[in-house]
């Protein structure tokens, strides 16, 4: 379990209830930061009503695997399997659901237990819903909450690790919550502080990159003593080696006793599971598609073609995958095209561009608003080809993005799995088509295993680069906001703030 080295003085995990002192069904009430009781949970008459039968269908059919260590029968949290089962509240906040049919099976199976205030793991593909999966009930607990808040004390905190992920699940908890009564607020790095402090004098639910938070915490402009929701959304990117520190350091002033502590995610590698354990108390660990075990899983809606070739045909190939999704088409497919390095993808947008794509790019040598602005172009379709660094590989929910390319194979095959997962979002399908050269042969095994877990054909020629999966893959795993600069070190690997 936890490593005594990362535990923080607040974050030692709390002894093992006995039974007597495991929490009751129907009433799951916990102090909150010792002021109010929140957390009472019980299923509406509608659900209750639904045959057992039912649900394990619902559970069998989805594969949904609920491991609670507090209580080996999962069965007391029944899915939330229609909107119509939500327990109540006011403000509207279920108005927008109505864009959906039902929820998503990782909404049906986490919203009861972070509706009863339990910390919840919950691993599911991507593109499905798992950003509402934990704002509906962050939402639901600030309205909910009877007691005053004082500025600079937000009562939730949700942590992202890109400035353009922190913007959306913004976006997202605006939409479903208003502004008026949830008082969301964000804050990133590269852009002033002056107004983010501004901000943080109303907000309750802030929504953040890692550095910047803390910056503002260390000079005093936000308190987190009054947090009782945290989510790290991209969890096991927040919790690798780039950010573990910023993370440990801004949970302090919150005791993991007194925060109901949530962590999202479509891949979670082993090497964070033990340090994810010792920021949570008793958590549930929801798993939707599979066992979580087993190497990371990609969506099975999204078609993964793997080309093994020499590097000096990468980019010819490039400009006949994309003359034939954009020239000819009235309205030409959105087409997002990765690489692992900053320079690399500035000479890859400018080739595209050379050849008369509408293309944009986006990666950390740009600066935030250009960053904005050429993700927004792309959204909006004004340029259909997005050239992106690992920067935009997690997280970010961009309609109708029908094909992704990866010029340069990731780092990890965690991050392939994220980059393919920008395609083939909320029930969509998709098409990822990745360039393998010799180079990358140490990743061949795992990337082998992600591809036959989604019954997707293996090339000979990849077989051929052999099926060993290296046990750990590389010294900072992932490559999520990797920038390497190539005309400096070798490595030199920054994050968002
Ligand atoms: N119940 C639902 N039914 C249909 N679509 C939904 C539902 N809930 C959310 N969505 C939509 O699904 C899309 C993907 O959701 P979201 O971005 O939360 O995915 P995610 O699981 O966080 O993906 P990733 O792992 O890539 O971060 C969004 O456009 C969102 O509006």
């Amino acid at each position: 379990m936890g490593k005594r080295s990362h535990l923080e003085p607040t974050e030692q995990r709390p002894k093992k209830k006995s039974k007597s002192e495991k929490p009751e069904k129907a009433s799951k009430d916990k102090q909150d930061n010792g002021d109010e009781k929140t957390a009472s949970y019980s299923d509406a008459s509608a659900l209750s009503e639904i045959p057992q039968s039912d649900i394990d269908l619902f559970l069998t059919e989805n594969v949904i695997k609920i491991a609670d260590p507090s209580s080996p029968d999962a069965s007391q949290f029944r899915p939330i399997l229609s909107f119509d089962h939500l327990p109540e509240c006011d403000a509207g906040l279920y108005a927008q659901l109505k864009s959906f049919p039902k929820p998503t099976p990782i909404q049906s199976t986490t919203w009861p237990l972070l509706f009863a205030g339990r910390d919840v793991i919950g691993i599911a593909e991507t593109g499905s819903g798992k950003t509402l999966g934990f704002g509906l009930p962050c939402l639901k607990k600030l309205i909910d909450s009877k007691s005053s808040k004082k500025p600079c004390q937000p009562k939730a905190v949700i942590i992202s690790p890109t400035r353009e992920l922190a913007m959306q699940i913004y976006d997202q908890l605006v939409k479903f919550g208003g502004t008026e009564k949830t008082q969301v607020t964000c804050i990133y790095g590269g852009v002033g502080k002056d107004e983010q402090r501004r901000a943080l004098q109303k907000a309750a639910i802030v929504v953040a990159t890692p550095g910047r938070l803390k910056d503002l915490q260390s000079d005093g402009s936000i308190d987190l003593g009054k947090v009782n929701y945290l989510v790290l959304d991209e969890a096991d990117r927040m919790l690798d080696k780039g950010f573990e520190q910023d993370i440990k350091d801004i949970v302090k002033p919150m005791p993991v006793s007194r925060r109901q502590t949530v962590m999202f995610t479509a891949t979670w590698p082993r090497s964070v599971r033990d340090l994810a354990a010792t920021f949570m108390k008793t958590p549930v660990t929801v798993t939707i598609g599979g066992d979580p075990s087993a190497d990371p899983r990609a969506n099975l809606r999204i078609k993964q073609v793997i080309e093994v070739m020499d590097g000096r045909e990468k980019e010819g190939r490039l400009i006949q995958l994309l003359s034939k999704s954009q020239r000819g088409h009235q309205s030409p497919e959105k087409v997002l095209v990765f690489c692992l390095y900053k320079k690399e993808a500035m000479r890859i947008e400018n080739l595209i561009r050379n050849k008369g794509f509408a293309v944009a790019g986006i990666h950390g040598d740009l600066n935030q608003s250009d960053r904005f602005r050429n993700l927004d172009a792309f959204k909006k379709g004004n340029a259909t080809v997005l050239v992106a660094t690992d920067v935009a590989a997690r997280g970010l929910d961009i309609p109708n993005v029908k094909l992704v390319i990866n010029v340069t194979f990731p780092l990890t095959v965690e991050d392939y799995v994220h980059r393919i997962g920008r395609t083939g979002r909320a029930g969509a399908d998709g098409l990822a088509i990745t360039m393998f050269t010799e180079t990358d042969k140490g990743l061949s095994g795992g990337l082998i295993n992600v591809l036959k877990a989604a019954k997707q054909d293996v090339p000979e020629a990849l077989l051929k680069f052999g099926t060993t999966v290296k046990k750990k893959q590389h010294d900072v795993y992932g490559a999520f906001y990797k920038d390497v600069d190539m005309d400096k070190t070798a490595t030199k690997i920054t994050f968002d703030d």
